[in-house]
């Protein structure tokens, strides 16, 4: 298994607090049919919540309107109170199934997201650049070019950006759904040390293995809506709704 050297979260926080995060009677509609409905979430504290629930349910949804890439046409999401504003955004940061890199070397790829907001001297930004490389196992690629790294590879590199800015929120979108065990298990150690550091992560995924050994709670949404949100523990051991009973028997709903 691949070993991760530390450190890779940063000390120094974020100047915003980006916590806690409300969904507040969140919808999405289009063309007149509803994806999501009637959200009512709260995020706070510390730790893990896995987004399950069946394919099309709406979970890369609520992401993207949590994150701001999406606007809400019912409702409103609010981050430390306030509506997510493009400073505030960039105390979070999103990691997608597949990773969108540049096309440019593995270093150049952070450089680029250290440089977004003036330019650190070149000691101090190289030293950030192979801390985070170290960080997800990368330190010898630094200079290949990322789109030659295999799938798990890039995904590290993924990560290692969305960390570069500190961000307070990491969310998740099944970030190793084409990965293979062993390049699952770096990302869930990435995210492991990302929560011991302080991070609130929200992670969707299939995996249900993957949200035993990663969720501290379990979001379950079917048909836009979110049916329970339970501790991890209960949930498989006595999810509350049909649904997710639904779900986790492997029986199709329709
Ligand atoms: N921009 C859009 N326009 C129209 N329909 C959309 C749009 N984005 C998503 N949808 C639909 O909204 C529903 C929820 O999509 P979403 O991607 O959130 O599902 P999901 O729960 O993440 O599914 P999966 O597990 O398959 O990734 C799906 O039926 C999808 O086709």
């Amino acid at each position: 298994m691949l070993e991760i050297a530390e450190p890779l979260v940063d000390s120094r926080r974020p100047e915003h607090c980006l916590l806690p995060g409300e969904a507040i009677g969140l919808g999405y509609r289009v063309r007149g049919k509803s994806l999501l409905e009637q959200i009512d979430l709260r995020i706070e504290g510390r730790g893990t919540s896995v987004i399950l629930g069946p394919n099309g349910a709406g979970k890369s949804l609520l992401l993207r309107l949590l994150h701001g890439l999406l606007e809400p046409t019912q409702g409103e999401v609010r981050w430390g109170g306030k509506p997510l504003d493009p400073s505030l955004q960039r105390s979070q940061a999103m990691v997608f199934q597949k990773p969108v890199l540049l096309r440019r070397s593995v270093a150049a790829n952070l450089r680029f997201v250290l440089t977004l907001e003036g330019r650190p001297p070149r000691r101090v930004l190289d030293s950030r650049i192979n801390q985070l490389l170290e960080g997800v196992g990368l330190r010898e690629q630094a200079e290949q070019p990322a789109r030659l790294l295999s799938g798990g590879e890039q995904q590290r590199l993924a990560m290692a950006r969305a960390l570069a800015l500190n961000p307070q929120v990491l969310l998740l979108d099944e970030p190793t759904a084409s990965l293979d065990p062993a390049s699952t298990a770096a990302i869930e150690g990435i995210v492991e040390r990302c929560v011991q550091a302080g991070m609130r992560v929200l992670f969707v995924t299939h995996d249900l293995g993957q949200a035993r050994r990663l969720a501290d709670e379990i979001i379950f949404i079917d048909q836009g809506r979110v049916t329970e949100r339970t501790p991890a523990a209960s949930f498989f051991e006595q999810p509350q709704s049909q649904a997710a009973r639904d779900y986790l028997a492997g029986r199709l709903r329709f």
